[in-house]
């Protein structure tokens, strides 16, 4: 009995094998719903640490989430290669900004985030089971992106409770994912933010995916990722009508940046 069990199992992981030697789309596939079981199988497990040491929805669960998530990357062969760490250490509450590639992004979230920081996710997240619930207990904060009205109060709240929590905030100013290599324009929402509570900018710049993960050609093999922590971009005195130039600003560092860390000539270089 225990024999048949023993070899139908065997065959089945050996089909798998031969599966993914054979075709890209199965591997990928399969590389793909491996990390999101991994995700909700370990979101039930850390969401129950949350409540159990934190009680409920906080950012002190951050820590603990951190701590799980920063282990994935070992399943993936992936490698993180950090700079600028020491940008995070201002005093007080800060906008991160950081360019957003795919769902592999929280593993390079997680792999530097500072203390007491939140993330402004789509609200869509909060129903992917337990990921959704992790997430909220993070203390993401939930925004409805087709609503910029709703949006904005909400990210207008979050200006007056940031000095008073003492929190960062991590935007991703693409507002979507974009695994281009290069940026998508910026939404301004991070900016505002920043301008209104008055807190300094602070950029994140991760290298280009595309040499070792392409959701289009099936591409997701091992890989390094350069990570640079930019330094702060103050906003003391600036008001929402610098609030494009500072967009622009920001914009064209981090895309210098993206271009510097992923090895492509930049556009000035290009055309000379
Ligand atoms: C233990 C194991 C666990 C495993 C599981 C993993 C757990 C991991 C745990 C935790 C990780 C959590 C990871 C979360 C990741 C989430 C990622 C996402 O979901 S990314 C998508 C959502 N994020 C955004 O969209 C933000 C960026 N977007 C913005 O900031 C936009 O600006 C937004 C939504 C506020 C409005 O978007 P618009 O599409 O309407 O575009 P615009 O051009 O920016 O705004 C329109 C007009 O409104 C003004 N405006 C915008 N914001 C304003 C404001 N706050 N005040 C005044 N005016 C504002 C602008 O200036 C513009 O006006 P004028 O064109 O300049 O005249
Ligand atoms: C029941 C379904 C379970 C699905 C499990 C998914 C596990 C992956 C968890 C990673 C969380 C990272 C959040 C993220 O990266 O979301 C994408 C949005 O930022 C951007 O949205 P979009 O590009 O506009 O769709």
């Amino acid at each position: 009995m225990e024999l048949g069990w023993l070899l139908c199992g065997t065959a089945v992981l050996l089909l798998l094998h031969v599966l993914m030697e054979l075709s890209p789309a199965v591997n990928f596939a399969l590389r793909i719903g491996f990390y999101c079981v991994l995700c909700l199988v370990s979101s039930a497990l850390a969401a129950a640490a949350c409540l159990l040491v934190n009680g409920g929805r906080t950012v002190k669960n951050m820590r603990i989430i951190k701590a799980v998530v920063k282990t994935f990357k070992y399943f993936f062969g992936l490698r993180f290669e950090v700079k600028g760490l020491e940008n995070f250490e201002v005093e007080g509450p800060a906008i991160i900004v950081s360019n957003h590639q795919s769902i592999l992004d929280m593993m390079g979230l997680m792999e530097v985030l500072p203390d007491n920081c939140v993330q402004v996710g789509k609200k869509e997240l909060m129903y992917t089971g337990t990921v959704g619930l992790i997430i909220y207990l993070g203390g993401v904060i939930f925004i409805n992106r087709k609503s910029t009205s709703s949006a904005k109060m909400v990210m207008a709240e979050v200006a007056k409770t940031m000095a008073a929590e003492n929190l960062k905030v991590w935007v991703y100013p693409e507002g979507t994912r974009n695994c281009t290599g290069d940026l998508l324009p910026f939404k301004k929402g991070a900016f505002h933010l920043a301008v209104q509570a008055q807190v300094p900018v602070i950029p994140v710049v991760y290298s280009s995916f595309t040499t070792f993960y392409n959701p289009k050609t099936n591409l997701f093999t091992s890989g390094k990722i350069k990570v640079e922590i930019l330094p702060p971009i103050e906003t003391k005195g600036l008001t929402s009508d610098d609030v494009t130039d500072l967009t622009d600003r920001c914009f064209h560092t981090m895309r210098e940046t993206l271009f510097r860390l992923s090895g492509r000539p930049s556009e000035a270089k290009d055309s000379s």
